[in-house]
């Protein structure tokens, strides 16, 4: 990481109102100010956990012995009568005797006394007179001199406790030892072997993390309504987990969130706990996976014990996938701790009552590799996808990431939105602030274009470096590609309404066209699977239509057409030619090409086969092709509102579609002509039902008007 030219001392570092530099705001969410502090799923050390303050305690100990060692030890002699007699190195006193008339003090001491007169030591032995004796007039100095007179009124007892070692001892050192034994116990207590000061094994991670109430909240969260809307129910019932007992509803204990990196699912975790005001406890798969052997295990049993003393609580485990993996699918064997881990964790969430009030969020970006035991019902049953965000959710998150940041006024947050498909929440919070540090390298006031380019360029890493005309011709085909798709599929009878087109890229493909099935089908009509042929051939005809020239994106559509014919003339029987024959033999078993049964039919049929699966997949292309062609407005109409807002939604669709001209009947289908027929119609489906559905429809209208 680059930093701007002149920090601290350099001469731009004085400039006026330096302090108040908004580039150096402290704006919670630039990720400057939390680059370095992990958005609690590292959390701190406790401070017991710390050398440092154990080094302090200990000197801090040291002292306060020291202290009241001296206190305690004699610093004066008071005698009978009120005089005091002021000790330098009281612990060689033995006995004090004050002289006649308060003017000298005899003392007995434990070893000769001796002094550097004239620079020439003398030694006045163990009985001397030389001290100050306060509470006269005159302080005496009387230096050396045997005493002999001594005046037994004044003679006392001051026998200074000769065992002053213990009082060193006890006074010092007790509470130092007290102290260690107290460490010694708080280590143990905390995960055993690694020792004092948890220097010994290297792993002095706290095992329960701390908790904190967050102060994130949805409003931080952004282009990520769907999922936003999805957790809102969580939190509710924790902010109110009564309300639910009544009902006796079942709330989920296990929420997953899944999706790239980056894309805020820690943030989204932090806000529900922040929305619902309550701890938040986090930590990292790879947290309980890298302790000791046997450890993880009971960190989780730690975990669980601690939030279900404070819950309504939230635990969160980020990177889920580092314990949560498929059982036994380790290559290297040895992962019986990740797998204990695993396993305690599937016995505290069974354990909890659902109305403990705690609920368990994790993360992941490969949901595809968790153990299916965590994805069963009262474990993570509730999976809530946090995707990259499309451009109005891409613009959202921008104008989240710059307040606070001084741009030029000609700054279009959304023309960077539309500049940046594909980036996360993470990277456009990275554009941001990178431009942020151009600018500052650069010693301009203000954030501009220029500078946004180029964070744009950095983050986007790496040469993808399409001339800038390139993308927009790749991103106009993708558009007429998906737009092909959802006009055919809308113009068609038997099709599921498109709920969703955008030409955002997503894994590998391009854009996608969403269609919802309106109910659970377990079966398919022929029409209905005619239909769906010439929805899958949409994109690519469009692509003929508008270019004349085709391009390889469209190879998928042309498979899933020509899978969907052959089902049906092998497995379906819905070949006049052919007739109702399952025609298909077993698929080869495994990779072993010589295991491929043969065919269970002639050369003949095979070349029938052929025929009939090449007519009907050009039929349906022909199909395609028509309704394009009658609904070209329509088709000109989509591309241009998704080259303008890169997503249509269910409401968009509908009313760019209300216009369309419908694909016309097909012939009815006889299986052959020469069996005897009848025009008797079905029986009317009652009144009744058909009511019911209307109402249904009805409220599903009233329901996408809200939106
Ligand atoms: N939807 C968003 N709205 C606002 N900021 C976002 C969003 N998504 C990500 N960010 C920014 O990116 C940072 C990183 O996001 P976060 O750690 O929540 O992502 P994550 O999905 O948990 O990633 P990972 O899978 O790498 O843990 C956030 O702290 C925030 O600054
Ligand atoms: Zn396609």
């Amino acid at each position: 990481m680059t930093f701007p030219q002149g920090g601290p001392g350099g001469p731009q570092g004085f400039g006026p109102g330096r302090g108040n530099d908004p580039r150096r705001g402290n704006d919670p969410r630039d990720p400057r100010n939390n680059m370095n502090v992990p958005q609690g799923n590292k959390p701190n050390k406790p401070w017991y956990k710390q050398v440092w303050v154990w080094i302090v305690v200990l000197i801090l100990a040291a002292l306060v012995g020291l202290q009241v060692n001296r206190a305690l030890a004699p610093k004066t002699i008071s005698t009978q009568d009120g005089l005091t007699i002021l000790m330098k190195q009281p612990e060689q006193l033995k006995r004090a005797t004050i002289t006649e008339g308060h003017q000298t003090v005899s003392l007995e001491l434990k070893s000769d006394f001796k002094k550097t007169v004239n620079k020439r030591e003398v030694n006045y032995g163990k009985r001397v007179v030389f001290y100050y004796v306060f509470g006269q007039s005159t302080q005496v100095v009387k230096a050396v001199e045997d005493v002999t007179k001594t005046n037994s009124d004044y003679t006392f007892n001051s026998e200074v406790p000769s065992e002053s070692w213990i009082n060193v001892l006890i006074t010092t050192l007790l509470p130092m030892l007290l102290l260690i034994g107290a460490m010694w116990w708080v280590t143990r207590s905390m995960g055993g072997s690694q020792g004092l000061f948890g220097m010994g094994g290297g792993a002095d991670k706290s095992r329960v993390p701390d908790s904190e109430i967050p102060k994130t909240k949805f409003s931080d969260v952004a282009g990520e309504e769907a999922a936003v809307q999805e957790v809102e129910e969580i939190k509710d019932f924790l902010k109110d987990p009564e309300k639910y007992r009544r009902l006796g509803a079942r709330i989920p204990r296990g929420v997953l969130l899944y999706g790239p990196p980056g894309t805020g699912k820690t943030l989204l975790a932090r806000a529900i706990a922040g929305e619902a005001g309550v701890p938040f406890y986090a930590m990292a798969g790879s947290d309980f996976v890298e302790m000791f052997v046997g450890l993880g295990a009971s960190r989780v049993r730690e975990l669980f014990d601690e939030a279900k003393k404070h819950s309504p609580a939230i635990i969160f485990i980020d990177e889920i996938d580092a314990v949560g993996r498929k059982r036994g699918s380790g290559m290297n064997g040895g992962h019986d701790e990740r797998e204990q881990t695993l396993n305690q964790l599937l016995v505290e969430m069974d354990g909890f009552d659902n109305n403990t009030g705690l609920i368990v969020i994790a993360a992941t970006n490969r949901p595809d590799v968790l153990d299916n035991a965590l994805l069963r019902p009262g474990r993570f049953d509730r999976q809530v996808g946090v995707e990259a965000p499309d451009l109005e959710g891409r613009e959202a998150i921008l104008r989240v990431h710059a307040k606070g940041k001084p741009f030029v006024p000609d700054i279009d947050l959304h023309m960077i939105a539309v500049r940046t498909p594909g980036f996360t929440g993470a990277d456009l919070a990275n554009v941001l602030n990178e431009a942020a540090l151009l600018t500052a390298r650069s010693n301009a006031q203000l954030i501009d274009n220029r500078a946004i380019d180029e964070a744009i360029d950095r983050v986007m890493e790496g040469p993808r470096r399409h001339t800038h005309s390139m993308a927009l011709e790749e991103l106009r085909n993708t558009a007429y590609h998906e737009s092909g798709h959802a006009l055919v599929a809308a113009a068609m009878h038997h099709t599921d309404p498109v709920t969703k087109v955008t030409i955002l890229p997503r894994g590998r493909a391009l854009g996608y066209t969403a269609v919802m099935p309106t109910e659970d089908r377990y079966s398919e009509s022929r029409e209905g699977l005619l239909d769906q042929m010439a929805y899958a051939m949409g994109g690519r005809t469009a692509e003929e239509i508008v270019f004349h020239d085709p391009t390889t994106g469209a190879s998928n559509d042309i498979e899933k057409a020509t899978r969907i014919a052959r089902t049906m003339i092998m497995e379906y029987g819905f070949s006049t030619r052919l007739g109702a024959v399952k025609w298909n033999s077993a698929e080869p078993q495994g990779d072993d090409i010589s295991n491929i049964a043969p065919h269970p039919y002639s050369e003949k049929t095979q070349e029938i086969i052929d025929d009939e699966v090449h007519e009907l997949v050009e039929n349906a292309h022909t199909e395609a092709w028509k309704v394009l062609n009658d609904n070209r407005d329509l088709l000109d109409q989509m591309v241009t509102e998704l080259l303008d807002k890169e997503t249509l939604n269910e409401k968009d669709l509908k009313r760019i579609f209300s216009t369309i001209k419908k694909a016309p009947e097909r012939r009815q289908w006889l299986s052959d002509p020469n069996r005897p027929d009848s025009d008797r119609p079905p029986v009317a489906i009652p009144e009744k039902l058909r009511k019911y559905a209307k109402e249904a429809e009805e409220r599903e209208e009233e329901r996408l008007k809200q939106q």
